[in-house]
């Protein structure tokens, strides 16, 4: 092993304690204490502009901590930016692939600035090549590569020095459903193997495959926990509504039906467990009032959608 190269423990981390960050006047992000430990995917997730990209550039090392402390691996990147930054790995939300060159030459090059040489450098590009199902491709130029082979190309070059934490920003911009999948189908393994792997968005679709979600709202955290949990504190069950006169609907279920309902884009939302109604009874109120103005009503589970509407009274997508 290369001196340079980091050693993935039990104890892969990535600490952030009472974190706040300012551009002038503006709070970014204000008192955010979170932890990632070596087997969890955690996603931060927040809509534009709750403070996301700021965390994630703090956190990569990119720009200086202001207030609070950040420990990767125990260590305080502040004072041993370094030492830090030789076990994290990081994933720009904007390429950084040199596209004039091939997938084993990227790979190359990005190896060299960690310090790799000779037979170490051929067996570990070997190896993740392999892991990513890269090995027949790495011939070809990279500008020729579709997006999601980009990605992988961008991940595999992150993990060639064996950082313990793996950080990624916004990682399935661009990127079709297939590949998408594809990526978290290579993310899983990776905290498998005991990396700390933590990634933003603003897709609620992807942030419920995380094994834990930290949900951002103007620059404060207002939810930690895994997915499933989130959604059970909001109450398991929900009753969609979709109407073509959402104003009519929403009159009848509040005042009609005396029944607390949410606004959600262009849903109306019941949350069935807090509306004290047994579902059965709930459902056929409903169907009776809303009649032929309905488009569907639909059982569900509640989403995340749910729990960010419940935290702050907003609806996600503005
Ligand atoms: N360089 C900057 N100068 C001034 N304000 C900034 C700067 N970068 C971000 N902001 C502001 O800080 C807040 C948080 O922005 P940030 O980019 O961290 O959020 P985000 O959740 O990552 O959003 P997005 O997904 O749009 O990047 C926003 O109000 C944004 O306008």
């Amino acid at each position: 092993m290369n001196a340079n190269t980091a050693v993935i423990s039990p104890t892969s981390s990535c600490v952030v304690e009472n974190l706040s960050h300012s551009y002038g006047d503006k709070l970014a992000v204000e008192s955010v204490s979170l932890s990632v430990k070596g087997g969890e995917v955690v996603a931060v997730l927040g809509k534009n502009g709750s403070g996301k990209t700021t965390l994630f550039r703090v956190l990569s090392t990119l720009v200086p901590v202001q207030q609070g402390k950040v420990l990767i691996d125990g260590i305080n990147i502040a004072s041993d930016p370094m030492a830090a930054r030789r076990r994290l790995g990081i994933i720009f939300q904007s390429p950084s692939l040199d596209i004039k060159l091939t997938v084993l030459e990227n790979m190359r090059c990005q190896g060299m600035l960690y310090g790799l040489r000779g037979t170490e450098l051929n067996r570990r590009c070997d190896e993740l090549m392999d892991q990513f199902s890269l090995t027949d491709r790495q011939n070809e130029i990279c500008q020729t590569l579709s997006g999601g082979l980009k990605r992988r190309v961008e991940l595999a070059k992150g993990l060639l020095h064996q950082p313990s934490v793996m950080m990624l920003d916004e990682p399935s911009t661009g990127l079709d459903p297939s590949a998408r999948l594809a990526l978290w189908d290579s993310l899983e393994p990776l905290a498998s193997d005991g990396v700390a792997v933590m990634l933003t968005t603003h897709l609620m679709d992807e942030a419920a495959k995380a094994s834990r979600v930290v949900l951002m709202d103007d620059g404060r955290k207002i939810a930690d926990a895994a997915p499933a949990e989130l959604q059970r504190e909001v109450g398991d069950r929900v009753l969609t509504v979709v109407a073509n006169d959402m104003d009519a609907a929403e009159h009848i279920l509040r005042n009609d039906l005396g029944l607390p309902c949410q606004r959600v884009n262009k849903t109306l939302r019941i949350n069935i467990d807090a509306s004290g109604v047994e579902v059965s009874d709930l459902l056929s109120k409903v169907v009776r009032h809303i009649g032929e103005n309905a488009h569907s009503i639909t059982i569900g589970r509640a989403s995340l959608e749910d729990v960010f509407v419940a935290k702050t009274g907003k609806a996600f997508v503005e």
